[in-house]
């Protein structure tokens, strides 16, 4: 028979059934590890997938009936990472959520820690991509990504202490979690969503460095869209936290970042005779 479950693991996933199955044994290894502070039956697993219809829900039916808890939610009508963790925090069972990738890039090794690492005193726990013990961040990583990665935790470090609050990687107890009023779920960015709005202070958190790993099997979802999805939670944020001045002041930041950024593109642009016919659809500049 089955003991409480303590702690609830959630993986938002989109088309990663290939890295189901090394993920799910993997954590339930590090778990069944002699010195492991979480013992794997009082942990579950939940993939809330968006109907990605690439063999995942086969996979997870094939480690369910090789005994492992792990569940999977197909959403049909909702798509977004956020919206999927938190879904998957509304469903867990254990009073201690963590939340991670499926491509393997927060090392399964690391979940009994994470998991260990949450308390009545420690709402949160954040897998930490900075400081003493982490890996090389952004090793491997292309110069454009290194950028992007960089300037969004600069912008979020007036909203709280935390160090990585970019990171997908990280824990918040259930009290904590109901406590979030109004999250905005439409962006990529739900830790910090839940830092701020979860009023998680500084002595609340605990960090775990830890390396970031290279993902070998399916594709990042980040791009453009993502980027402005972000720029728009920050500014939601920043009024939250510190209403109209400040906001507008971050609003002014960020017209100016995207006025260089257009200066900077259009002077890399090949110049090109265009011909529009008329009736056509083209963006005219
Ligand atoms: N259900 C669902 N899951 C999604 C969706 N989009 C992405 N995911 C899942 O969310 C996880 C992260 O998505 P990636 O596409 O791998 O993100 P990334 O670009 O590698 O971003 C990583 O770095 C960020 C910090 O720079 C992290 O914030 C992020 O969580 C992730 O670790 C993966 O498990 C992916 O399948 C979606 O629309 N729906």
């Amino acid at each position: 028979m089955l003991g409480a479950i303590d702690y609830s693991v959630i993986v938002p996933a989109y088309r990663e059934a290939s890295n189901l199955r090394p993920l799910v044994t993997r954590i339930f290894a590090a778990l069944s590890r002699i010195d492991s502070p979480v013992s794997a039956g009082q942990v579950e697993i939940i993939v809330v997938d968006d109907n990605s219809r690439d063999g995942s829900v086969e996979v997870v039916q094939a480690l369910q009936q090789e005994g492992y808890n792990v569940r999977i939610i197909v959403r049909t009508t909702e798509r977004g990472l956020s919206s999927a963790v938190v879904r998957g925090f509304q469903e867990a069972q254990g009073d201690n959520m963590l939340c991670m990738d499926a491509d393997l890039q927060h090392p399964p090794e690391y979940v009994p820690q994470m998991l260990a690492a949450m308390s009545p005193t420690k709402l949160f726990v954040l897998g930490t991509r900075y400081g003493s013990g982490a890996g090389a961040v952004d090793e491997g990583w292309p110069l454009y990504r290194r950028i992007i990665s960089n300037g969004a935790r600069m912008l979020a470090l007036a909203l709280t202490s935390a160090s990585d609050p970019m990171s997908g990687f990280f824990g918040i107890r259930k009290e904590a979690f109901l406590k979030a009023k109004n999250l905005n779920t439409s962006g990529f960015k739900i830790a910090l969503e839940l830092l701020v709005k979860a009023q998680i202070h500084s002595n609340a958190i605990a960090e775990v460095p830890f390396a970031f790993g290279l993902r070998t099997a399916g594709e990042s979802k980040l791009d453009s869209k993502v980027m402005r999805l972000y720029l728009s939670q920050l500014l939601e944020l920043y009024w939250y936290s510190y209403n109209g001045l400040i906001a507008f002041a971050f609003l002014l930041f960020l017209a100016l970042i995207f006025l260089v950024w257009r200066y900077l593109t259009a002077s890399n642009e090949p110049m090109m005779a265009t011909t529009v016919q008329g009736g056509g659809h083209g963006r005219g500049q």
